[in-house]
């Protein structure tokens, strides 16, 4: 498999991921864009944020199984390093664009920064369906696309960790990788590892627990009890899928979930633990008897309490937005609703939970993980819960405060506090040695 490395393809044009939906850096763009009035005298640095730091196109040549070679085309974006080493995921798709990671590595910036953590913003993916190859040539990608990246990445330069399409595993071939080439082990050199490894209790489930967290308090404000709520999901991996169990043992009916191979509707609530059993089994939705298929628009206009994207962006489109009708949005997903669909929803009272808020759980334990390898001195999983319970629930009253205050989205309410924090840092660092 050969996948010829073309630029203008990968920054220009419409999303692949939605042809209805704009490419993900223009609606990161977009989103700092609406936060220049907000900036005061900050605003000089504004075009620091529209700059990615250091982009990294790698090639990741390898021989398969048969004796050919194929090559894999591999990114890792640094978008800002003001605040700390770069921090975020890698994705493993078979359509991850430069584009696509520059935004996401941008929403990591903005996240870190929302949430307080110490960190810069950072992204990485190679360029190939996991599903299409076999776990050795998966193995031999994940180890040469390690070495290569190996350049910029490190405990106190940037630390990858799982997103789409990768996992705790793949996080121990490169933590592997990245000691084998440094002559010593380096478990700080990514999060998300196996517990045997320097990986964080509680890591696992921390997305989906912090997107439970924030509808949770979402839900405070507009009155809307967990217990009883309708909630529709879409994805159903790590995020997702944990999410959905959240909410189900929290007393919600999870009436709806989806995947890459469709969507089911169960009016009467989805058995989750049965859902989770057949993926584990089956790898995907596909085959599950405990709902019927629905078609996918009708699956986004479903009337809910919680509408969880839990899978790619550009899902929320603007068409979407006109016949959704979920009381609350909570984006498991980075990027899912777009900047023309956000502001349908704003204009039809449907509060949204933004990405760099509702999936900043993820980071946020990965950050404690960090912290316990650095010490050596390792967590009770009570005391991680506890911790990320604490931030999340800190940060999400400032956001609303904020949001309050300047009538203003919770979205940009997030982005004005993190820019703040992420420009401020800049221009105390001042451009010249
Ligand atoms: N894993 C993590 O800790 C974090 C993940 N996220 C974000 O959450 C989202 C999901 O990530 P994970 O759950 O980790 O990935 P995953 O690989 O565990 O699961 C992805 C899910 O999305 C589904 N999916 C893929 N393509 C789809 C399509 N075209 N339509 C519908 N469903 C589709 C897959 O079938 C799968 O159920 C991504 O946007 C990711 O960036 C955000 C913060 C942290
Ligand atoms: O845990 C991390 O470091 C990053 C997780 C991530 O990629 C994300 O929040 O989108």
């Amino acid at each position: 498999m050969n996948h010829p490395m073309d630029l203008t393809a990968a920054v220009g044009g419409l999303s692949y991921l939605n042809p209805h939906a704009p490419e993900p850096w223009a609606s990161f763009v977009e989103q700092i864009e609406r936060v220049r009035p907000y900036l005061g005298e900050l605003e000089r640095w504004i075009e620091t944020l529209k700059h990615p730091k250091r982009t990294l196109i790698v090639d990741v040549p390898i021989e398969r199984d048969d004796g050919t070679v194929a090559h894999y085309e591999g990114y890792r974006v640094q978008h800002n390093l003001s605040r700390g080493p770069g921090k975020g995921g890698i994705r493993f798709h078979p359509a991850v664009t430069l584009n696509e990671v520059m935004a996401l590595a941008g929403w990591m910036t903005v996240k870190n920064a929302a949430v307080g953590l110490p960190f810069g913003g950072a992204k990485g993916g190679i360029r190939v369906d996991p599903a299409s190859v076999s776990k050795g040539e998966l193995q031999r990608i994940t180890r040469r696309f390690t070495s290569e990246i190996g350049l910029i990445i490190g405990p106190d330069r940037d630390i990858p960790a799982p997103d789409v399409g990768t996992n705790a595993m793949t996080m121990a071939v490169m933590m592997d990788t990245y000691s084998m080439n440094r002559g010593g082990t380096a478990t700080g050199v990514v999060t998300g590892k196996p517990i045997a490894l320097g990986g964080s209790l509680g890591r696992q489930e921390a997305t989906g627990r912090g997107v439970y967290i924030t509808a949770r308090e979402a839900g405070r404000r507009l009155h809307l009890p967990i217990e009883g709520a309708r909630v529709v999901v879409q994805g159903f991996g790590n995020v997702g899928g944990i999410g959905a169990r959240l909410f189900h043992e929290a007393g919600a009916k999870v009436i709806a979930i989806g995947d890459h191979s469709g969507t089911w509707l169960n009016e009467g609530g989805i058995d989750i633990p049965a859902a989770l059993a057949h993926v584990a089994a089956h790898g995907a939705l596909l085959g599950f008897a405990g709902a019927e298929p629905v078609g996918i628009e009708d699956f986004w206009a479903l009337p809910c309490e919680f509408m969880i994207p839990a899978a790619l962006e550009g899902q929320i489109t603007a068409a979407r937005a006109e016949r959704m009708r979920a009381r609350v949005v909570v984006e498991g997903a980075n990027g899912p609703t777009t900047p023309a669909a956000d502001d349908i929803l704003t204009d039809r009272g449907i509060l949204v939970v933004p990405d760099v808020l509702a999936n900043a759980g993820g980071v946020t334990v990965s950050y404690f993980e960090w912290v316990q390898d650095f010490s050596s001195f390792f967590w009770t999983e009570d005391e991680i819960n506890a911790r990320l319970e604490r931030i999340m629930v800190q940060a999400f009253d400032a956001i609303w405060q904020v949001s309050q205050d300047k009538q203003v989205s919770l979205r940009t309410a997030a982005f004005i506090i993190a820019c703040h924090r992420v420009l401020e840092a800049r221009a105390e660092r001042g451009l010249y040695p």
